[in-house]
């Protein structure tokens, strides 16, 4: 606690230049943002849809059918659900949090051996993959009070450039993934994890397109082609990302009627497809941001994963379905664990909206289109504080 306590006073120090302003982790207009009326997710909290009938190959189509629907619903009401049927046994995420808690509780000085740098940097960072300690990760112009491991989709081996910091530079996201040596499983523990959770992203984004009523596809389908499994090939190459967080309690006493001005993780949306986020079973932190504007605990249903969709396919649908707004506050005694993983498009995947969801949204494109890689690159730039843009 010490520890957190210096860390964190520092962290604010640092924060203080620049000055704050009224629109730091600003809770956005939701008269803009949403215009559906809101559901019961208040009362009943939010929906829980089972996948297996697209993890089962012999599934029938009307299993598959209902399951769709769901999806549509919930995605529509508010891009945020609970997942259950993934088939990973729940023995397998307990122990993908509990090696978490094991390597966030090592000395400073050991998570450092695999610190972030920015890309270009002499060290050799890539701006994006490695440890990131407390009050690095900024939202919303905020530090956020948490520290994170971020592993990606390797970079292929003869397309990396090199970064104009010297020798041994890199350009962004083109680094190798950092492991932790200690615990000593972790690495393999969590690689398997990550193909296991990926079918299951596969399974969510091929649901996606037959909840839109995209059509089936034809044999002579390519990446454009905008049928039920545009997701399913803008995805075949997946540039994932695996985020292991670590969330002190918050120091800050929280006074009802003024603004929070201190976040576990601030207010955003996330960049692609679909997120699968485990957490240990603290409630009451995770938030999230219904029509109303209102912000109802999503708390963690053991089992299963909080899957939230992503600006990619908000933009795939022109804004049919939104990616929504979620804030992380932990104020418990705790030390709470969250693992999200992102299931994205390629890298180079072409993302601009459907004509179907265009016409259904009233005929006017949110957006001209750019690939996932463009937009994940700005996002990754936001993040970091210290970050400075130098090669890219
Ligand atoms: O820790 C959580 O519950 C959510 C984290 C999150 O939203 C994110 O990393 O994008
Ligand atoms: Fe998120």
């Amino acid at each position: 606690m010490a520890d957190f306590e210096s860390a964190h006073h520092a962290a604010r120090a640092r924060h203080s230049e620049p000055e704050p302003t009224t629109s730091f982790n600003p809770t956005p207009d939701p008269g803009a943002r949403y215009d559906k009326p809101i559901a019961a997710a208040q009362e009943d909290g939010l929906p829980i849809i089972d996948i297996s009938a697209f993890l089962d190959p012999f599934a029938t189509k009307e299993a598959r059918s209902t399951t769709a629907k769901a999806i549509n619903a919930a995605c529509i009401n508010y891009g945020f659900f609970y997942l259950t049927g993934h088939g990973i046994p729940t023995s397998r995420l307990d122990e993908i949090i509990s090696l978490a808690r094991r390597f966030f509780a090592l000395p400073l000085e050991e998570k450092n051996k695999i610190k972030r740098f920015d890309a270009g940097s002499a060290e050799g960072g890539d701006g994006a993959r490695g440890y990131q300690g407390l009050g690095e990760n900024v939202t919303g112009g905020l530090q956020d009070m948490q520290e994170a491991i971020d592993w990606y989709r390797d970079w292929p081996e003869n397309e990396r450039e090199p970064g104009d910091g010297g020798p041994g530079s890199m350009k962004s996201l083109q680094g190798f993934n950092l492991w932790p040596e200690q615990p000593n499983e972790l690495k393999s523990v969590y690689l398997a994890y990550a193909e296991r959770v990926k079918k299951v992203g596969e399974a969510l984004v091929h649901a996606m397109g037959i909840a839109l009523d995209l059509g089936p596809p034809t044999d002579n389908a390519n990446q454009g082609t905008e049928d039920e499994e545009v997701f399913v090939r803008n995805c075949d190459e997946s540039f994932w990302v695996m985020r292991m967080i670590g969330y002190p309690p918050l120091t800050t006493p929280h006074m009802p009627g003024t603004d929070i001005d201190q976040f576990s993780c601030g207010a955003h949306t996330d960049y692609g497809c679909v997120t699968l986020l485990l957490t240990d079973p603290t409630p009451g932190a995770l938030q999230v941001q219904l029509k109303d504007s209102t912000w109802l605990n999503a708390d963690p249903i053991p089992g299963t994963f909080v899957v939230n969709i992503g600006d990619m396919i908000e933009r795939w649908t022109n804004g049919l379905w939104k990616s929504t707004m979620h804030r992380v506050i932990h104020r418990g005694q705790s030390y709470r664990i969250s693992v999200p993983f992102f299931y994205e498009p390629n890298f180079d995947a072409e993302v601009r909206p459907l004509k179907q969801c265009v016409e259904v949204t009233g005929g006017t494109p949110i957006h001209q289109g750019s690939t996932y890689g463009e937009h994940l690159l700005t996002k990754v730039f936001n993040n970091f504080y210290y970050s400075k843009r130098t090669d890219w």
